[in-house]
């Protein structure tokens, strides 16, 4: 599949979903005697099931930040999964300028299944994160069965659905006995689980229809508390019958968990899910000016490269007349294989990631770049060059500067990052300003929320102005991952940059 650049959204589901950090949680990790998988899900269910069909409000939207005081949402499961997904942002940011904590829940659904056993479960980005509490909504074990149909009609899933959804739910974890002492009433169990096993399976299915079943909410001592029996049997165990079959299982479970995750509101539009790595992946440039020429750097990550091919990035300058009418061009400084997430991994996918470092004139400079790859066995080279249109470089008048911007060791306390803006013309009323986007909250419990921060720019004493620049910059706390906005106005006239991933500079930090 085809990306267009420049989108961050795209880009971001990509990254978390091949190359991202959940992966750390794959092989299915147990914690709290239940699973870090079963209390992901169990989380991102209970933020979905907010969604009302009839009037389009709520659902995944991250709302669960705010309602973990009701009782429905109790269980020590819902505030460690969001601190997961909170302390991850120190590796690789989870929420950014332009995606929040609901997609990251609803990835964090994703991993969960895939990472003990489950199917791949395709990715939409582009939920829209609450600012508060949502309705009350989620369904509780002593309800009865009729209103159990109700809540799953009104959260958009018919009964058969219901039945299976809470099946594929509770194949994972269980319930804890300080939490519903009223359900696990043997105080010597921790967590009373489904199943017997902690795979993603039908164990919870062929148990329950083979009466070996030790869900509480089948078999326990409180009857009105069997919920899941109640919903099981609603149709004389048909559904879970059709449920044995672990393709079955597999495919219903997947359609309907993604279903869930999906349940957003109305006005929320979300990208068109993602079930396969793009074909070719650009990195964002990167600019610096060093003594008259540009140093842009960029990367090209390919899928199933042959290993005989050349691949070269070519450009055009500003003035048209600097490079040949074939381009300037450039062969890659290194390579690297990229390492797929277990999701990449079950895919099959294979890529290599090219990196590049051109060195360009400064004053003609450059308006568009793109890539041949070359199989060198006489096919023709593939152009890759954004549809068409190139990598198209807006303006080259204001950028972060990539060799100037350094990171600074502060005793005891970590890193800060010296920021370094080069803006074009020797203008002292210039006036620079970015804002500065931290994504990990340092909150002790959710709400996690970014903060962002308006800097003003002062002028870089220790970078003088020089080929036509001048330098502006401040010092960030090391935590500070984006710049939301870069702006610079100078006589009237503005230039901006959106979204600078700030340590896209610094890759091996
Ligand atoms: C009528 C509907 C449902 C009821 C009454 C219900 C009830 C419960 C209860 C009481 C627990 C124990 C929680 C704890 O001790 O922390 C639980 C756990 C769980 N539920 Fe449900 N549930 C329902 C539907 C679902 C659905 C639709 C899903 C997901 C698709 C789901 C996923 C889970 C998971 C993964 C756990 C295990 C959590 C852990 O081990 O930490 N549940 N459920």
């Amino acid at each position: 599949s085809t990306f267009q650049w420049p989108n961050p959204l795209l880009n971001y589901a990509d990254h978390q979903l091949y190359e991202g950090p959940l992966n750390l949680f794959r092989g299915c990790p147990a914690r709290d005697n239940t699973t870090v998988p079963a209390q992901w899900l169990r989380l991102a269910y209970h933020d979905a099931a907010t969604h009302n069909v009839d009037d389009g409000t709520g659902g995944a939207d991250a709302s669960i930040m705010y309602e973990l005081d009701r009782p429905q949402n109790i269980g020590e499961g819902m505030i460690a999964s969001l601190s997961d997904f909170n302390s991850l942002s120190s590796l690789t940011p989870m929420v950014t300028p332009y995606s929040g904590m609901a997609d990251v829940i609803a990835l964090g659904a994703i991993f969960a299944v895939v990472s003990c056993g489950g199917p791949v479960i395709p990715f939409s980005a582009g939920r829209v994160d609450a600012t508060e509490a949502g309705p009350p909504l989620v369904p509780e074990p002593q309800q009865p069965l009729a209103s159990h149909i109700e809540s799953f009609r009104r959260q958009g899933f018919s009964e058969t659905e219901m039945i299976a959804l809470v099946a594929c739910g509770h194949t994972l974890g269980g319930v804890r006995q300080a939490d519903f002492p009223l359900i696990v009433t043997n105080t010597s169990i921790d967590v009373d689980t489904f199943d017997t096993t902690p795979a993603f399976d039908t164990t919870i299915v062929s148990q329950y229809l083979q009466n070996t079943t030790q869900d509480i909410l089948v078999v326990g001592p409180n009857v009105t508390t069997r919920s899941d029996f109640r919903i099981f049997s609603s149709d004389g165990n048909a559904t879970m019958q059709s449920l044995l079959s672990p393709d079955t299982f597999t495919e219903t479970c997947g359609n309907l968990i993604q279903r869930m995750i999906n349940n957003v509101p109305n006005g929320v539009n979300l990208t068109d899910p993602i079930s396969e790595p793009f074909d070719y992946l650009v990195g964002d440039p990167l600019f610096a000016y060093q003594n008259g020429t540009f140093i842009m750097t960029t990367s090209l990550r390919v899928l199933s490269p042959s290993t005989t091919s050349t691949i070269t990035m070519l450009w055009t300058d500003r003035q048209g007349s600097f490079c040949p009418s074939t381009g300037c061009s450039i062969l890659p400084s290194s390579t690297e294989q990229v390492d797929f997430s277990i999701i990449g991994q079950i895919l099959g996918a294979t890529a290599e990631r090219y990196f590049f470092n051109a060195t360009i004139n400064a004053t003609s400079s450059i308006s568009k770049f793109w890539f041949e790859i070359n199989d060198n066995d006489g096919s023709d080279p593939v152009v890759v060059d954004n549809g068409g249109s190139g990598f198209v470089i807006e303006q080259d008048s204001l950028f972060v500067d990539s060799i100037r911007t350094q990171l600074i060791q502060v005793p005891e306390v970590g890193v800060d990052t010296k920021v370094v803006v080069a803006v074009r013309g020797n203008v002292a009323s210039t006036n620079v300003s970015v804002i500065a986007f931290e994504p990990q909250s340092s909150a002790a419990v959710p709400p996690f929320l970014p903060s962002t921060t308006s800097i003003n720019l002062q002028l870089d004493e220790s970078n003088p102005p020089e080929g036509g620049f001048t330098f502006f910059t401040t010092t960030v706390s090391g935590s500070v991952m984006y710049l939301s906005e870069i702006t610079s106005i100078a006589d009237g006239v503005t230039y901006t940059q959106e979204n600078f991933y700030l340590f896209d500079i610094f890759p091996t930090f």
